[in-house]
């Protein structure tokens, strides 16, 4: 997993899933340890250390004085997990990838040539919701999670033969409707009740 453009869900799960069964830690806090700030990792009680190199999938640290070890334990009786070594773009590896989402006003998809043009603008994905949901959401003063599931790609060329219509949306979305429940269901499972806590201070 060396400096991939893209990572996929399974290949971050299957690091996962092996660092989870190799340590009974299940890390509150996460700490990445620059240069010369690895010896914070060092002072974690009750320690599981694993070499960047024996980590299936896992980048390996090449800057000098940063030993590539992820270390699990306890600091402060609150279970952590450092990064002994962290991951630079000058080692080769890219960004995260984060996207930009337009909405268009619909109900009609967008014409190739505003396909193309929110393509050049910088957009990743398009729909016909959401953004104003948020705005009157992060108005009222509410914590926003949104959710958006790509169900097609956007036709940005005339030579293409595919075209989207609301049919093909609702058929992916039926298909992956057990997936995204599953999603929202364990992030209602793991959220903080008490994280609207500014607005029930205002009323
Ligand atoms: O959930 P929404 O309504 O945003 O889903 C999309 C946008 C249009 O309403 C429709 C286009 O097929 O699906
Ligand atoms: N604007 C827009 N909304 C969508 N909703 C689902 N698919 C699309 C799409 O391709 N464009």
């Amino acid at each position: 997993m060396h400096s991939k453009e893209h990572i996929s869900h399974d290949e971050y799960q299957k690091t996962a899933d092996w660092l989870m069964s190799q340590t009974k830690h299940r890390p509150q806090v996460a700490i990445i340890c620059g240069s010369g700030l690895g010896m914070l990792a060092d002072t974690l009680k009750c320690q599981d250390s694993f070499a960047y190199a024996d980590i299936p999938g896992f980048p390996q640290s090449t800057v000098q004085g940063h030993a590539g070890q992820l270390v699990f334990g306890e600091l402060k009786g609150k279970t952590c997990v450092c990064m002994q070594g962290r991951f630079h773009m000058y080692e080769g590896h890219s960004l995260c990838k984060e996207g930009v989402y337009a909405m268009v006003g619909g109900p009609n998809f967008e014409t190739i040539a505003e396909a193309r043009l929110l393509h050049r603008l910088g957009v990743d994905a398009v729909g016909m919701s959401t953004a104003p949901e948020v705005v009157v959401a992060t108005h009222c003063g509410l914590r926003v999670f949104g959710l958006s599931l790509i169900t097609n790609k956007v036709v940005k060329s005339y030579e293409d033969t595919e075209s989207v219509n609301h049919e093909g949306v609702l058929e992916i979305g039926r298909l992956r409707s057990h997936t995204v429940q599953q999603l929202v269901t364990e992030l209602i499972d793991r959220m903080e009740i008490n994280n609207n806590d500014n607005i029930n201070k205002s009323i």
